[in-house]
C-alpha cells in the first residue's frame, strides 16, 4: 500500500525533513510513526498527501508513483485517503450530520447517498444520535470522533492521523485510538503520527521512530 524508497526531502530552505527514509506499509496495516518534534512526521504524511513531492527516491501509495502524479491527479489520489487533524477543524455554524457530508456534497453524491453514508460513518464512531446536534453540543472527545467521522465516510483505502489525541485526556485519548482500531478491523489502512509513547507502547502495533528525518526504529510499540 505505501512503499518509501530511499525518500528524502529538502525543503526550499534548505531545512531537510527526511533524509533518505525506506519502509513498505501492507494493505489493511495499522501503524504509527513516532518521534520528537522536528523529527519528521508532518513531512511524511505531507509526502503521501502531495501536499510535497519528494526531492529524491521514490514514493508509491496504492502503486502510484508520488514523485511523479501530475497535479489534476492529484485530487483522485486525495480521495483514497482520509485524514484526521489534531484540531477536528469542525466547522461551527453546520451540524454533526452536514460536517461530516461536506466532503461527499463535494464529490456531487446524490443526497439519499450522502444519508445513508453520513449514518454507517456516526455509527462507526458510535455518535448515530447526535447528527442533528452542532459541534458547540459535544464533548471534546465527541467532537474529535466527528472529525474521524468525517475523515472515513468517503471510504478511503487509507487513514492519516496527525497527533489525533493530542489535546484529549488519557482516557479519551485510549478511546479515541479504539476507535482507529475499529476502523482498521474493517480493512482501511491506519497511520498515526503521534508523540505519545505511553498511549502507543500500550498499543502494540507497528512503530516507526524517526530522529531528526531518519529511521532509527522499526517494530511492535512496547518492545
Ligand atoms: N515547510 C517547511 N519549510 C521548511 N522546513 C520545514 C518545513 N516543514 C518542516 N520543515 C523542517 O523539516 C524538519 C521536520 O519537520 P516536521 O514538521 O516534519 O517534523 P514533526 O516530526 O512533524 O514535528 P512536530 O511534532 O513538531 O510537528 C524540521 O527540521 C522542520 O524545521
Amino acid at each position: 500500500m505505501i512503499r518509501f524508497e530511499q525518500v528524502a526531502k529538502r525543503y526550499p530552505n534548505g531545512h531537510v525533513g527526511l533524509h533518505e527514509l525506506s519502509f513498505r506499509a501492507r494493505r489493511g496495516e495499522f501503524l504509527f510513526v513516532t518521534g520528537h518534534s522536528g523529527a519528521g512526521k508532518s513531512t511524511l504524511l505531507r509526502l503521501l498527501l502531495a501536499m510535497e513531492r519528494p526531492t529524491s527516491g521514490k514514493l508509491l501509495l496504492a502503486g502510484q508513483d508520488l514523485g511523479q502524479i501530475s497535479n489534476a491527479q492529484i485530487p483522485f489520489l486525495r480521495r483514497q485517503i482520509g485524514v484526521v487533524f489534531q484540531n477536528h477543524q469542525l466547522l461551527f455554524d453546520r451540524t454533526v450530520f452536514n460536517n461530516i457530508a461536506l466532503p461527499l456534497q463535494i464529490l456531487g453524491l446524490s443526497k439519499p447517498e450522502i444519508a445513508k453514508r453520513v449514518d454507517s460513518a456516526l455509527e462507526r464512531v458510535a455518535l448515530s444520535d447526535k447528527g442533528e446536534l452542532y459541534p458547540a453540543d459535544l464533548s471534546t472527545g465527541q467532537q474529535q470522533r466527528v472529525g474521524i467521522a468525517r475523515a472515513i465516510v468517503h471510504q478511503p483505502a487509507l487513514l492519516l492521523a496527525d497527533e489525533p489525541t493530542g489535546n484529549l485526556d488519557p482516557r479519551l485519548a485510549a478511546e479515541i485510538m479504539g476507535v482507529f482500531e475499529d476502523i482498521n478491523r474493517l480493512g482501511t489502512t491506519v497511520l498515526i503520527a503521534s508523540h505519545d509513547l505511553a498511549l502507543i507502547a500500550r498499543m502494540r502495533h507497528r512503530m516507526l521512530t524517526l530522529q531528526r528525518g531518519r529511521l532509527i526504529g522499526d517494530g511492535e510499540a512496547g518492545q
